[in-house]
């Protein structure tokens, strides 16, 4: 059965004028792929009737009808199958009721509930709510974006399906896929929505489009797990040296919702670079500014901001903008931990970078310690393979800053030896960084969407361009430049070293880059 495009009927959204028959209709030839009949304040003749007329319309279209709750009406119309929550009919009950072939699916919110629909041996799951819905009063928590991840890989080795549900509409469907996948790959199988058809006065083409972000989809997650992309010194030195002349070609703007600590600074670095800095953090300035060619940096140094970072990092995915995000801190207090989740869990970052402390805090290991927005310790006994993981659960670059950064993508891993001593004994060091690595993302977005280049499988991604190469880029100009600030004569300590590490970031040649940069491809 395609699950893909799962509609989940809603009588009482339709809007004023429109009759639920011929909405579904418009539905099913939206590509609507399944449809489950969910009837909540229907008595049982008038779920019967509508069930039974909505049955005549799916079989013309040759798609499944599922029934939600209710088994004898399942039985009554030989439905396709039924859709059981926690507190329905038990799955075991359900099968001596069913013929067999008849589809059951259940409701999931927990790894408890995933580990019992297996040992049912249901046909799929629905997991949910992803996100927030008015549709129906939830009783669970919301798992959000990235708890879907770890529900689908109990599912590896099962023929079990798994859909999302829960507030999935047209802006939050691309969140919805890219960041639902396990670390070891284990996808979606479909998305189940009401209210975006339901409530819609064209359900064809709210079918339609959540349709092909759906089929899009797939296909570059296909194109992209089978193409393995090697890496070698020299490609990575080069790419990186290229993104520089990009940044001083086009200038970018790398938009910054940052901390007041080093505001100024990193406006400065952003400069040095070549690129334009703008600091906004107002609200009503977000959509306008994710309309411009660049990146967008979140550092959550001190947190003022929050609904503009929500809607900046919203307003970048949409446009396919890289999205640096800077956890400054974020195990020091529970506040940061709480919005650090509620941040990614509503957009997708490009990279998240942060010392190993922050990276600790961000995927739950007690590996290594923090103290305030420092690292504590010697940092983690192995780190590529931590970056690696953490890189792969989050579905976007890792970098992990340190005496030696550590860069991955989840498949590769990076090792730079350019970091200096003193770079810890200025404030912000590690801003500047994703300062820099924001700056060599938008070059690689640049250089990835200029006028001409196809989109091919990029079209529904959530950021073009490789932002790998961006990452390491914007760690090697901040270290390489650091290292030649630290060797010059005027260079006394912390006090003179920030002008001068400016002053280098401004004059980086390629050819100091190329021969300065100590990459290691692990
Ligand atoms: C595909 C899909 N997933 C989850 C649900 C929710 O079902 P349930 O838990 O039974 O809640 P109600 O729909 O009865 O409110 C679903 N219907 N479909
Ligand atoms: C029916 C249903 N079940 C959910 C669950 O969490 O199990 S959320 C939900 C409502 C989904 O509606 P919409 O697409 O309009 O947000």
């Amino acid at each position: 059965m395609d699950l893909s495009l799962y509609f989940v009927t809603g009588r009482e959204l339709l809007p004023p004028g429109k009759e639920y028959l011929e909405s579904l209709e418009e539905a099913l030839q939206g590509g609507v792929t399944a449809v489950q009949i969910r009837e909540k304040n229907s008595d049982t003749l008038e779920f019967l009737q509508i069930a039974r007329q909505s049955k005549i319309l799916c079989m013309k279209y040759n798609v499944p009808l599922i029934i939600n709750d209710r088994i004898d009406i399942a039985l009554a119309i030989q439905a396709n199958g039924v859709h059981l929550g926690q507190t329905d009919m038990p799955v075991h009950v359900a099968k001596t009721l069913l013929p067999t072939g008849m589809v059951i699916g259940v409701s999931c919110n927990n790894m408890d509930h995933v580990r019992k629909a297996i040992e049912d041996g249901v046909d799929y799951i629905g997991i949910g709510a992803v996100w927030g819905t008015t549709t129906k009063e939830l009783t669970n928590p919301i798992i959000g974006v990235r708890g879907v991840g770890s529900l689908l890989q109990a599912l590896d080795g099962t023929f079990i399906k798994a859909v999302a549900i829960g507030g999935i509409n047209s802006s939050t469907v691309l969140r919805t896929l890219h960041g639902s996948v396990s670390p070891s790959g284990h996808r979606l199988d479909g998305i189940a929505v009401v209210s975006q058809i339901a409530a819609s006065a064209t359900p064809r083409s709210a079918a339609q489009r959540l349709k092909d972000s759906f089929e899009a989809w797939v296909h570059g997650f296909d194109v992209q797990n089978q193409t393995v992309q090697v890496y070698d010194v020299e490609t990575i030195k080069n790419g990186v040296v290229e993104l520089l002349q990009v940044i001083r070609d086009k200038n970018p703007l790398i938009h910054q919702i940052t901390n007041v600590v080093v505001t100024n600074q990193s406006a400065n670095a952003t400069l040095a670079l070549g690129a334009s800095p703008i600091m906004a953090t107002a609200s009503e300035e977000m959509h306008d500014l994710s309309r411009i060619p660049g990146a967008l940096l979140i550092n959550f140094g001190t947190i003022t901001d929050k609904d503009s970072m929500i809607l900046a990092g919203k307003y970048a995915n949409e446009a396919q903008k890289p999205l640096v995000f800077d956890p400054v801190g974020v195990g020091a207090t529970q506040f940061r931990k709480t919005t650090a989740s509620e941040l990614l869990n509503t957009w997708q970052a490009s990279v998240i970078k942060g010392n190993p402390g922050e990276m600790a805090a961000l995927a739950n290991s007690k590996e290594v310690q923090a103290k305030g927005v420092d690292s504590v310790g010697s940092g983690f006994a192995d780190p590529a393979s931590f970056i690696r993981e953490l890189a792969k659960k989050e579905r976007c670059v890792a970098v992990m800053t340190g005496p030696t950064d550590w860069v991955s993508d989840g498949t590769t891993v990076v090792k730079l030896d350019n970091g200096r001593k003193i770079l810890g004994d200025i404030t912000g060091s590690g801003c500047l960084v994703g300062t820099c690595v924001a700056t060599f993302c938008a070059g690689a977005s640049l250089l990835a969407t200029a006028p001409g280049t196809n989109p091919g499988t990029e079209s529904e991604k959530l950021v073009r361009g490789n932002m790998l190469i961006g990452a390491i880029g914007g760690v090697l100009a901040l270290t390489v430049a650091a290292e030649c600030a630290a060797e010059r004569s005027d260079v006394h300590g912390s006090g003179t070293f920030l002008p001068a590490l400016i002053d280098e970031l401004y004059k980086l040649k390629p050819e100091t880059l190329l021969s300065r940069a100590k990459v290691h491809v692990l």
